[in-house]
């Protein structure tokens, strides 16, 4: 939704369609077209394709990594099967397209601290097969058809605005919900687990400029983007600065912890830097601060929404 509004304020509220399989909250259906669309129906896809002569796509259906755990199948399905339904349709009408992948991408054999582009890549997740998958395949259409496939390796992404989606880097949002109501959260990682992570706001911009960038400057198709990388104990103690009576507790959950242990501590983003000119403005400071106070904000507009 917030990559859509920042397209539209560039090409026009009209330019950009949304869509999605889940009935869309008021202001998203407002603020500008929004259509039914599944992943999983080619058809229906192609129809939307050619009725409105799409020339970007820009695929983010998935099952991220604890709930693809819990349900392979549904996640072979939306993340592979969807998949190639996108990439065919994206040959077949020339579409510039756009899919992320993630720090899930990588698993136990690859260098963690920091991880680089190009290495060895062995998730032991079904989210990360389908992305090293999705990498793959969109660069194999890229060299062989000329494919215009752009995809960069998001960490985890923090928002106010968009609940947990059922990932391991969840409790990174959680905390600021929890730290605003009831002043507890209970983390499943341990404290000292490191992970990279972004505002969403950085990942947006990253999105939208590495869409924007001239072919002629990408050595490559599929980027690392790096903004800040924290545990949960760090992330606690910086909310602390602002909220002093934060309670944190752990109960480590074997999935999850297992899934962190996995992936990189850090991010190696120096070709995205490089070819593209990317570098993030939110560190963890900044992202506390934003984040406290966006939080704070759309729980009194609700309280408002709710007395009204
Ligand atoms: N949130 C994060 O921290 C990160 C996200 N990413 C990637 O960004 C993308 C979006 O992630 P989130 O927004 O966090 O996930 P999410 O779980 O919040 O959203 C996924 C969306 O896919 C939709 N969907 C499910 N089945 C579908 C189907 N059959 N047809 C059409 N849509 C379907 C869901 O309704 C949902 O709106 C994913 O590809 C994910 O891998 C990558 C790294 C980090
Ligand atoms: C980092 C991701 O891809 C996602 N947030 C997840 O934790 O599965």
């Amino acid at each position: 939704v917030g990559l859509a509004q920042m397209l539209r304020n560039q090409y026009g509220p009209e330019s950009v369609i949304l869509s999605d399989i889940k009935k869309p909250p008021a202001h998203v259906y407002t603020s500008g077209p929004f259509v039914y669309a599944d992943v999983l129906d080619y058809n229906h896809l192609r129809e939307l394709i050619i009725n409105n002569r799409i020339t970007w796509l820009v695929h983010y259906s998935a099952l991220l990594s604890a709930v693809g755990e819990a349900n392979v199948a549904l996640a072979r399905k939306i993340n592979i099967t969807g998949l190639h339904n996108i990439l065919d349709l994206a040959q077949e009408n020339c579409l510039r397209l756009f899919v992320p992948s993630t720090i899930g991408a990588f698993g136990p054999s690859s260098p963690r601290d920091p991880a680089p582009d190009l290495c060895v890549q062995r998730p032991r997740t079904i989210y990360g097969v389908s992305k090293v998958h999705g990498e793959l395949m969109g660069e194999y259409l890229h060299h062989k058809y000329g494919l215009d496939f752009r995809c960069l390796r998001y960490p985890g992404v923090i928002s106010v605005n968009t609940p947990p989606g059922g990932g391991t880097t969840d409790y990174a949002v959680q905390i600021f919900h929890d730290a605003l109501s009831t002043g507890h959260h209970e983390c499943y990682l341990r404290p000292d687990t490191r992970l990279p992570m972004m505002h969403i706001s950085d990942c947006h911009r990253a999105t939208v400029e590495f869409m924007q960038t001239p072919e002629c400057q990408l050595s490559l198709r599929t980027y690392n983007i790096a903004a800040m990388s924290f545990t949960p104990e760090e992330v606690a103690q910086e909310i602390r600065k602002h909220l002093p009576h934060l309670k944190v507790t752990y109960n480590p959950d074997s999935v999850r912890q297992t899934i962190a242990d996995s992936w990189p501590v850090r991010f190696d983003d120096s070709n995205a830097r490089r070819d593209w000119g990317w570098a993030p403005a939110f560190g963890l400071e900044e992202l506390v601060k934003d984040m406290l106070a966006n939080r704070n904000h759309s729980h009194k507009l609700l309280k408002t929404i709710h007395q009204c």
